[in-house]
């Protein structure tokens, strides 16, 4: 709805009904300084209404079959579809003038949204439970899976409206009632979707949604008695504060946490598919996905020729403002993202790495109204120790370090010197290779001679400081549902 001066004001959703907030927190366009919306600052007093509203809609939600509940999540996915283009500019306009390309919006976020409903509603269909048997003592066992209860789902603001239905479809699908808090700073296209619960058939208090920031809103909700199992994509120190304020109550988490992810490059790759996969793995959504690219090893041999290329292809790679739709890169979200990520180039200098491209050495080309965005070039450093903070932590942003490495035992063991454990891609034409060296990976996720190709069936999920818990059909169903044990003696 238009609220002060006619811009966007977004209203909390809960129990079916849009209500508006005492407080609101200003969401402004970076590159201008303008305020661009109005967002709830929502906190203990809206919480407390969205569980009296989750809770109310429970029994009647858990208590209908899979079937029905999928076809509520199918008609969701055909109503984000019809909106995909006006969904796609409310996303990259959302992160305005920092952020996500239109064309990605258009090809990867609001598409993969629409896919995670269709997916839940059709996997939520296909579960059985364990049956053994103990003829010797007359006994059968089984299990039986029933929703938790009320469910919180924290997402961050990379990924907006992806990260939030990938944890609101699993979740409605296994018949839990959910409150949702999306990131303060990317609250549009949630608010967008709670205007098409209701005609998919949603009934009031199965989806509710919270707006505001972390240490308010969030807190209340993660700290809250009767919310049972808390999903959260974000960073290790907000998950660390989740598991402390849940502890108490023993609540039941799932933490998609942050990466360094390697790319470990194999003489016999084939350079011709692996260099533009390893400038978008780097530096698509700016380097703010928690799967990209910030290590790559490259076997010695071709070192020289890679790095040529690679420094060509990542030049190439054009940052724009989000609505040319020619752009493959926008701008960072926030001023001060963009200083922390600077900060590492700079610390890089210092330490004796050299910069090859990118923030300080090549020419930002934008128009004159965005020369105060929060752009930035893709930029590649080499000659990086694997101790540096570069090499060890996690940027989020579109910085890459490429060193070389001379042999198969030596590159796993640097690959896996991180605390992070998330997302690694492999490259060789060697089978037995690519097998021997993904098993040893310490890493959630590895995708060989390939990257992001996402199958959500599997497991989805990091290992060491990556995260707690899986995610994905099975893995999801498991963590959205308390299982029993029966034992029958006949
Ligand atoms: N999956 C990933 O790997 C992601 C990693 N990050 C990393 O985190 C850094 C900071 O990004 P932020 O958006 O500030 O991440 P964050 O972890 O602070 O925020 C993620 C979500 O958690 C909420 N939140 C924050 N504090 C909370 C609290 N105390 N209790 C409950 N909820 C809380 C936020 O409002 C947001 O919805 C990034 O620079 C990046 O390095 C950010 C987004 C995704
Ligand atoms: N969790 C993130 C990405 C997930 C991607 C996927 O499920 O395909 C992130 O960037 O935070």
């Amino acid at each position: 709805m238009a609220g002060r001066g006619g811009l966007l004001m977004l209203e909390n959703f809960i129990g079916g009904k849009f209500l508006p907030c005492s407080s609101y927190l200003d969401s402004y366009d970076p590159s201008t300084g303008e305020v661009y919306c109005h967002v709830p600052n929502s906190g203990k007093e809206e919480v407390e209404a969205a569980v009296e509203a989750a809770r109310a809609a429970f029994p009647g939600w858990s208590s209908r079959s899979p079937q029905e509940r999928s076809q509520v999540l199918q008609r969701l996915a055909d109503l984000l579809e019809q909106s995909l283009e006006e969904l796609a500019q409310a996303e990259s306009k959302d992160q305005g003038e920092r952020g996500k390309t239109i064309t990605l919006a258009r090809t990867m976020d609001i598409p993969r949204a629409v896919h995670n409903f269709r997916f839940f509603a059709s996997s939520i269909l296909h579960h059985t439970s364990e049956c053994t048997q103990m003829d010797h003592l007359g006994c059968l066992h089984y299990t039986v899976r029933a929703p938790v209860g009320i469910a919180a789902l924290i997402s961050p603001w990379n990924l907006p409206l992806y990260l939030l239905t990938w944890k609101i479809a699993p979740a409605i699908a296994a018949g839990n009632t959910v409150i949702a808090k999306p990131s303060e700073l990317t609250s549009v296209t949630a608010w967008m979707m709670c205007r098409l619960l209701e005609k998919a058939g949603v009934p009031p208090g199965v989806v509710n949604i919270v707006f505001g920031t972390g240490p308010r809103v969030g807190e209340a909700l993660v700290s809250h008695p009767e919310v049972p199992l808390i999903s959260f994509t974000g960073s290790q120190p907000t998950a660390e504060r989740i598991m402390q304020l849940s502890a108490p109550h023993c609540k039941k988490l799932s933490l998609e946490l942050g990466g360094k992810n390697p790319a470990v490059i194999f003489e016999d790759a084939n350079l011709a598919e692996c260099i533009p996969t390893t400038v978008r793995s780097s530096f698509a959504n700016q380097g703010e996905i928690c799967l990209c690219t910030s290590r790559i090893f490259v076997q010695r041999s071709i070192y020289s020729e890679f790095l040529k290329r690679f420094v060509e292809a990542a030049r190439m790679w054009k940052v724009g403002i989000p609505s040319d739709p020619s752009a493959d890169m926008g701008a960072l979200i926030s001023k001060a993202h963009l200083e922390k990520v600077r900060s590492y180039i700079k610390k890089a200098r210092m330490e004796g790495a050299q910069i090859l491209c990118g923030e300080g050495v090549d020419k930002l080309n934008l128009p004159p109204r965005n020369q105060a965005g929060y752009f930035m070039l893709p930029t590649v450093i080499t000659d990086v120790k694997d101790e540096s903070c570069c090499m060890k932590e996690e940027i989020f942003g579109p910085v890459t370090c490429v060193v070389p490495f001379d042999s198969e035992e030596e590159v796993i063991q640097r690959a896996n010197n991180v605390k992070y454990g998330l997302a690694a891609t492999v490259w060789s034409g060697n089978v037995g290779r690519v097998h021997r060296v993904a098993k040893k990976l310490q890493s959630g996720l590895v995708w060989t001679n390939c990257w992001l190709i996402r199958e959500l069936n599997l497991p989805f999920g990091g290992m060491k400081s990556s995260g707690v818990g899986r995610e994905g059909a099975k893995d999801s169903y498991e963590f959205f549902t308390e299982v029993k044990t029966i034992t029958v003696k006949h």
